[in-house]
């Protein structure tokens, strides 16, 4: 039995007419499944610790999220054990980092002939980010800073939903990331990694924790992040005139960024993050509200996830 947890609001509603076809494809070949589109955000960790609650260690269950990059953190945050799912994904958002960073097929029906086959199963790290008195899994990376802003601010604009419709949904980003770097302050940050390592800058713009290579729709900020090292990369960006940073951000497409003075890349268990003043905090893109404090971790489980084969 499968069950498919889908954000039919996903890629400014393609979500919906994708998983149509997908839906009319496990009936046709006769595949035992129960769907449940989600009706608000929030709803897809509900019905994920609903069902995830019907697996066990010994016998897991199959759950397939259909949806974006925001709805994988929802379905993370609400799996009650990790060892009692058997985690599957077809892409239907615009972002597509998780896809990116697994080497997922992004093609939907690649994806669920994949599922169905249940090719190869990979253990991936899942981490965890605690906020404000709330407590979060994400699984491809989290952080706190401009990235962020830009990600509240694009969530928030109407227009997200036009260009979309366009097939220009990056230029709303880049629209919106010159516009928040014009207007942005900078802040001081303390990290605290593992217990004992501590830094401290001024003038930070960015740091994020990342579970896999690539955020933002392709930005590969932590080039040599696995999510499979039970290590967390991360990422911070500061000291550097706002000119130098924007020139910066397309060399790490490519992950050319790492050379880059002010460009600091680190790894860990676990992370605290202090910040001088509440800056804007993001978790696989959708927004964490604005805090002066956060704290990542690893979980102690992994998850099974469904991979293609190689
Ligand atoms: N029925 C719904 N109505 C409105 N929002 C919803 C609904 N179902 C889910 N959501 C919300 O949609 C948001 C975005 O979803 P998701 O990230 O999956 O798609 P996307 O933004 O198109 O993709 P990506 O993050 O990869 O760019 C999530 O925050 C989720 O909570």
């Amino acid at each position: 039995m499968y069950y498919f947890i889908v954000n039919p609001k996903s890629r400014s509603g393609m979500g919906k007419c994708i998983w149509n076809n997908l839906r009319a494809r496990l009936l046709q070949q006769n595949i035992e499944f129960r769907s449940y589109l989600t009706e608000h955000v929030g709803h897809a960790t509900t019905l994920s610790r609903q069902i995830s609650s019907l697996g066990t260690p010994d016998a897991p269950v199959t759950l397939v999220t259909v949806g974006g990059d925001g709805t994988i953190y929802e379905v993370l945050t609400g799996i009650s054990d990790l060892r009692s799912v058997i985690f599957g994904y077809i892409p239907t958002g615009s972002g597509n980092d998780f896809c990116r960073g697994m080497a997922l097929p992004k093609d939907p029906d690649a994806a669920l002939t994949s599922i169905i086959r249940q090719d190869r199963i990979m253990e991936m790290d899942v981490p965890c980010i605690s906020s404000e008195g709330s407590k979060y899994r994400f699984g491809i990376s989290a952080g706190m800073g401009y990235d962020a802003a830009v990600c509240q601010e694009v969530l928030s604009t109407p227009f997200k939903k036009i260009f979309n419709r366009l097939h220009l949904g990056k230029l709303i980003y880049l629209f919106i990331a010159l516009k928040k770097l014009m207007f942005l302050h900078l802040f001081s940050m303390t990290l605290h990694m593992d217990g004992d390592r501590i830094y401290h800058y001024d003038n930070v713009y960015f740091t994020a924790v990342m579970n896999q290579k690539y955020e933002g729709g392709g930005f590969k900020f932590c080039p040599d992040a696995s999510p499979q090292d039970g290590m967390l990369d991360v990422i911070t960006a500061e000291g550097m005139s706002k000119l130098k940073l924007l020139l910066m951000l397309p060399t790490a497409f490519f992950g050319k960024h790492v050379h880059v003075k002010g460009i600091h890349i680190f790894r860990c268990k676990s992370i605290d993050i202090n910040t001088s003043a509440p800056v804007s905090v993001h978790k696989d893109g959708e927004s964490g509200g604005i805090s002066d404090k956060i704290s990542i971790f690893l979980e102690n489980n992994s998850l099974k996830v469904i991979m293609p084969m190689v």
